[in-house]
């Protein structure tokens, strides 16, 4: 009998006003009901207070957000972060090691933008802090002057690597993608294959090579107008088709 997957959508703290809030964007609740066919369920940053392989048995998949949040240097022996970067320190304790409990469950998860970066320091990698001043790299960088519309709007080519989860999902070589990041790929962690190269060189996808499912974090923001995008809703359609097998094996 088809049950419908149960996909969990990591919060991010914020303080709104005197209180601290559990809160995940519209648009990748949205991107997960709409795109992926899944039931969105937030999963609240609650570090070590949530049992995370009773979590991980209870879901068909895991997506991991994007946010204005970076991830603390400590985590990657990173340099300290300048001045007014902002962190989410619960988020940092929840996501990196559902990670890595995720993928050895064998449970689809997809991250994006900060999600990308989490998978990737989750499996032993580092970052650029200001991939603008890091070397060859172009500024990645949305102009908060910009309308919404043109911030995720298309921004640069991404050249989808030959023989990878990218390639076999049926994309093109090549493929427009949206750029709302200041941080980046720096070391690849082991055990992580590109997915897909800036123009720059920058690393933004990447995909768990040993992964029994579904494993796959793009630097970009795919749940933006994925209605409107075949290629970013190719993405969620392929997340919630591995999300549907794990939900009909339990
Ligand atoms: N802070 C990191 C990650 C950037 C990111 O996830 N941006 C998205 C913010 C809002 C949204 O969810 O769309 C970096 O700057 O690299």
């Amino acid at each position: 009998m088809f049950r419908q997957p149960l996909i969990g959508v990591i919060a991010c703290t914020k303080q709104i006003g005197l209180h601290s809030y559990h809160v995940a964007g519209d648009k990748y609740l949205r991107a997960v009901a709409e795109g992926a066919g899944g039931l969105p369920l937030v999963i609240p940053a609650l570090g070590e207070l949530i049992d995370q392989a009773e979590l991980i048995q209870r879901l068909d998949g895991l997506l991991f957000t994007g946010s204005p949040s970076n991830v603390e240097p400590h985590h990657y022996q990173g340099p300290a972060s300048a001045p007014g970067t902002l962190h989410d320190p619960a988020r940092d304790r929840t996501t990196l090691p559902l990670i890595r409990a995720a993928v050895a469950a064998g449970v689809p998860l997809f991250g994006i933008c900060l999600g990308f970066q989490e998978m990737n320091v989750a499996f032993g990698g580092s970052l650029h802090q200001k991939v603008h001043e890091a070397g060859p790299f172009m500024d990645h960088r949305e102009s908060e002057e910009d309308a919404l519309e043109v911030q995720y709007g298309p921004r640069h080519t991404l050249h989808v690597q030959p023989g990878g989860l990218l390639a076999s999902l049926g994309l093109p070589r090549e493929i427009q993608v949206n750029s709302v990041h200041g941080q980046g790929v720096e070391r690849l962690g082991p055990g992580l294959r590109i997915e897909g190269l800036a123009p720059d060189g920058l690393i933004e996808a990447l995909s768990v090579i040993d992964a029994q499912s579904f494993a796959l974090g793009v630097q970009w923001h795919p749940e933006w107008q994925f209605q409107a995008n075949p290629h970013y809703l190719r993405l969620f359609q392929a997340f919630g088709d591995a999300c549907r097998q794990r939900a009909g094996r339990r």
